[in-house]
């Protein structure tokens, strides 16, 4: 599991340590790590000595940490070249620098190798215009953050210079591991400069390939078909028949004990005929130990007769139950406030569109101002809706959210753009649905971090389709299949 903590968190830790006078300590520490992945990102590319690296420095400590660094590299033979971007550099750093030997210019030279980008860190406010920089050749190493990332959000306001690597201080930052922050930073290091003991519990956390393995396991030796979870499935119609097929599909590749289709004829032998394996029928008596409600349902009455009969199951049972697409345009409040009261784990699975919609439906008190939340902080905007609504809700999109009602929150990354095409979302729907089928019961893992599961093997599986060529969405559960028997 990886952990990461808000930019205002990581300036509460240092705060700590500035107050004690350790401030110089820390820059040096953070400087040092820098120029260490500078100097391997130089060596990976030619010789060191002689060639140039350049920095665009800030006014704050992020330009401070950018010059320590260049006084390091300039003891290494480097050409080390400031460039301030306004009208103050921090005074320690420039007068290292200069004592090293580097040297301060108006522009980014065209000899520059490689570029620091030390212009803004946890201190930036708004956004920001990069200058001209020379286009192609540099590699990009972002100090701290690309400058005009938020730290805590992801959001880019303005402009960002992307990097190809990150060199972050003290601790992940959030906004190094959301949107268009994660976009921007490339790959990125963490460097330790002791702040671990003033950090507290982290903001967020992203399930890693053993923790989505540990709900995706291959079955125990005494399993049997109950025990590897039964998994409801209510999707599809004479419309959409497909949703059906691909939502049991990519559950099925997950290796759960068996699926039952709940819905119509047309597409129940759609299901049937692609799984002989399914036990399908028009209801939802049976063995199910979760259900999937949504993709595919469509808004007519049938539709809504349909969703009444799981979430009247789930009740009953006291199951967990998923619920996207049409579901989440159908479901009311007192569905959820009984599916609560009955102990039901509920994962709700909106794209940014879906979600809009419905906190418009079920939650107007956080209406007012939220579109624009979702779009530059989408952990809020998810942290939000769970907690209002009361369920979990995974926020699909360039970054995949899993807030829960606490507040307990996984982001991830795993996917990209690949996923982009119709039919992934049902995919998704199915991942998230076996997640709770297998794992009912398990009193270890929350529901967000079963959902969160399911997000990183349904962007690890996006991926490796993408491996060969464009793809879509039903080539999604042959992909889930081999993400986890390369495992
Ligand atoms: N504090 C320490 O000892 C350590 C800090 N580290 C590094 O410091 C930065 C945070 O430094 P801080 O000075 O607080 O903020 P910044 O350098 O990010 O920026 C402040 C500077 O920039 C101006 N500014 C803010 N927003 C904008 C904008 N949108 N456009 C232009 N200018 C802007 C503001 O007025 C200030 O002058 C942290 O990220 C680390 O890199 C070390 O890591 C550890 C020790």
């Amino acid at each position: 599991m990886q952990t990461c903590y808000s930019g205002t968190a990581v300036r509460a830790a240092e705060r700590t340590l500035l107050d004690a006078g350790q401030g110089e300590a820390l820059m040096r520490r953070a400087a040092w790590g820098l120029a260490t992945v500078v100097l391997r990102e130089l060596r990976a590319r030619g010789p060191v000595s002689g060639t140039t690296v350049a920095a665009l420095v800030g006014t704050g400590n992020n330009g401070g940490d950018a010059l320590w660094a260049l006084a390091f590299l300039r003891r290494r033979g480097v050409d080390a070249v400031a460039v301030p971007s306004g009208e103050r550099m921090h005074q320690a750093g420039l007068a290292a620098l200069l004592k090293a030997g580097g040297r301060v210019a108006h522009a980014v030279p065209d000899s520059a190798v490689l570029l620091i980008d030390g212009v803004l860190g946890t201190g930036a406010r708004g956004g920001w215009e990069p200058p001209r920089v020379p286009e192609g050749a540099a590699v990009v190493v972002a100090c701290d953050l690309p400058s005009g990332v938020d730290a805590d959000t992801g959001h880019v306001a303005g402009g960002v210079i992307p990097a190809d690597v990150t060199v972050t201080f003290g601790a992940l930052k959030t906004g190094l591991v959301v949107g268009a922050g994660a976009h921007a930073a490339g790959r990125v290091e963490v460097v330790d400069i002791g702040l671990g003991p003033h950090l507290g519990a982290p903001d967020v956390s992203s399930v890693e390939c053993e923790d989505a393995l540990a709900v995706f396991g291959p079955p125990a030796w005494d399993d049997h078909k109950y025990s590897r979870g039964v998994l409801g499935v209510c999707a599809g119609s004479d419309h959409y028949p497909g949703a059906a097929v691909l939502v049991c599909s990519s559950a099925l590749a997950t290796g759960l004990g068996m699926v039952q289709y709940a819905g119509p004829e047309r597409a129940a032998d759609l299901v049937l005929a692609a799984h002989p394996e399914v036990v399908a029928g028009p209801g939802t008596e049976g063995k199910a130990q979760a259900w999937v409600v949504g993709p595919g349902l469509g808004s007519d009455k049938d539709a809504l007769s349909r969703l009444n009969e799981v979430v009247a199951a789930c009740v009953d049972a006291g199951l967990p139950l998923v619920l996207d697409a049409s579901a989440l345009a159908l479901v009311e409040l007192e569905d959820l406030a009984r599916l609560r009261s009955a102990g039901c784990d509920v994962a709700l699975t909106p794209h940014q569109g879906e979600l809009l919609k419905l906190v418009d439906r079920l939650a107007p008190e956080i209406a007012d101002g939220f579109a624009d939340l979702a779009k530059a902080d989408p952990v809020a905007a998810a942290r939000r809706t769970a907690e209002t609504l009361g369920a979990a809700v995974l926020l699909k999109g360039s970054t995949t959210v899993c807030a829960a009602p606490d507040g307990q929150t996984f982001v991830q990354n795993e996917g990209g753009a690949e996923l982009a095409t119709a039919g992934t979302g049902d995919c998704l729907a199915g991942l998230v649905g076996s997640a709770l089928a297998r794992t009912s019961g398990d009193g270890q893992r929350s529901t967000v971090e079963k959902a969160a599961a399911a997000a990183w093997l349904h962007g690890t599986a996006g991926k490796r389709a993408a491996e060969g060529g464009p793809f879509g969405s039903s080539r999604m559960p042959v992909a889930v299949q081999t993400v986890l028997a390369e495992r």
